[in-house]
């Protein structure tokens, strides 16, 4: 059993119900119980600037699914919400991205953890920092609350 957690992102069509169908299609997987839930947060597109804004919020899970299969089932959700993949940082129905599984550091072909962009990404450290602040980034070695405060004061450089 390991505890990861996933940051979901929306921002095209019905966002909040967007939210909700992506979080009941992964606690219908009998191998992810979700364990919290931060709020849904408001927030201005990130990198590409030019498209809605977003919804974001991030759950933590306690999962039986290895690291890949947890992206798997992430991106199967996607797919079932019918997300079409037009763009890289474009506008989606739904994003499901793997932030952090347990300490692991992995770069293998499909996956990468803890996500390259979280400790840059507001949208992220917020509600990350809400359900989970003692957290401790593997790379880093700093807790999310740490890197969320950093990247308040501006003072990231990695
Ligand atoms: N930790 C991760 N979580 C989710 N996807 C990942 C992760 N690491 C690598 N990937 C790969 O990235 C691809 C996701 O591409 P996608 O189109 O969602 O990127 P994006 O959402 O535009 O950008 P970003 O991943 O920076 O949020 C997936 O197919 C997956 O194989
Ligand atoms: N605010 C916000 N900006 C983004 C987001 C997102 O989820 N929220 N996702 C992106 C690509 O993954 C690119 N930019």
């Amino acid at each position: 059993m390991a505890i990861a957690y996933l940051g979901l992102g929306t921002n095209i069509g019905e966002r909040y119900k967007n939210l909700r169908d992506a979080i009941d299609l992964l606690s219908k997987n009998p191998e992810i119980t979700i364990r919290k839930k931060s709020q849904i947060y408001e927030t201005a597109p990130y990198g590409k600037t030019d498209q809605p804004n977003f919804l974001n919020m991030v759950i933590e899970v306690e999962t039986h699914l290895s690291p890949t299969n947890l992206l798997y089932y992430g991106l199967k959700v996607e797919e079932m919400l019918g997300r079409v993949r037009k763009e890289v940082w474009g506008p989606r129905i739904i994003d499901v991205d793997v932030l952090i599984y347990e300490d692991l550091e992995l770069n293998i072909d499909d996956l990468t953890v803890p996500h390259v962009e979280m400790h840059k990404r507001e949208f992220v450290l917020e509600p990350f920092n809400e359900i989970a602040p003692k957290v401790v980034h593997p790379t880093f070695k700093k807790t999310i609350n740490e890197l969320y405060k950093e990247l308040k004061r501006g003072v990231m450089d990695y």
